[in-house]
């Protein structure tokens, strides 16, 4: 199970589904990583840049569910990523999309064996962006488990 979830996790970090955070404004004049905001400025944090980022991860490029593993076990100071935003105003649905991720697709992934349709590798296809991340059409085959 901390395997499951750790393979969660890294298919938001992968793959972030939500590029963009909601804009928000600044309140008042500050300072962001060394540049200056005005108030008034609008600000949307690039959720695929942190997940995407070298000096955080290492090898972002590759799928790699250990990541988050410490002794087998799930260590969450180890996941940096932030495919819910962070704040005041992240996601309200955080709690409700984790689990519900969690028990469908564990209840999934025990009752059906996954492949291509064709039973051939494929590449990643190509991702159609917006305020989500979607894919264009994508079949899969499954098998039922014994
Ligand atoms: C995998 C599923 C989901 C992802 C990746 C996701 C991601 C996000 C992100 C990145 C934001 C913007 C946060 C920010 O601006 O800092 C957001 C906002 C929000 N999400 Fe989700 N979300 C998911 C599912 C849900 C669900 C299931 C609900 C409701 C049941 C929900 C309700 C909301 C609401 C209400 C906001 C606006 C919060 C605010 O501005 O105060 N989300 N979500």
């Amino acid at each position: 199970m901390p395997y499951f979830e750790a393979c969660l996790r890294e298919t938001m970090r992968f793959d972030t589904t939500v590029p963009l955070t909601i804009p928000h404004r600044a309140m008042k004049d500050t300072t962001l990583a060394g540049y200056d905001v005005p108030e008034g400025t609008m600000i949307s944090a690039n959720l695929v840049m942190l997940h995407m980022d070298k000096e955080i991860w290492g090898d972002p490029e590759n799928f790699r569910p250990e990541r988050f593993l410490r002794d087998g076990k799930l260590d969450l100071s180890l996941d940096k990523s932030l495919p819910f935003g962070a704040g005041r105003r992240l996601c309200a649905g955080e709690t409700y999309a984790r689990q519900s991720m969690f028990q469908v697709f564990a209840a999934f992934m025990q009752t059906f064996k996954v492949s291509t349709a064709d039973g051939k590798p494929r590449k990643l296809s190509p991702r159609i962006q917006g305020i989500l991340t979607t894919i264009p059409e994508y079949w899969v085959k499954l098998n039922l488990r014994n």
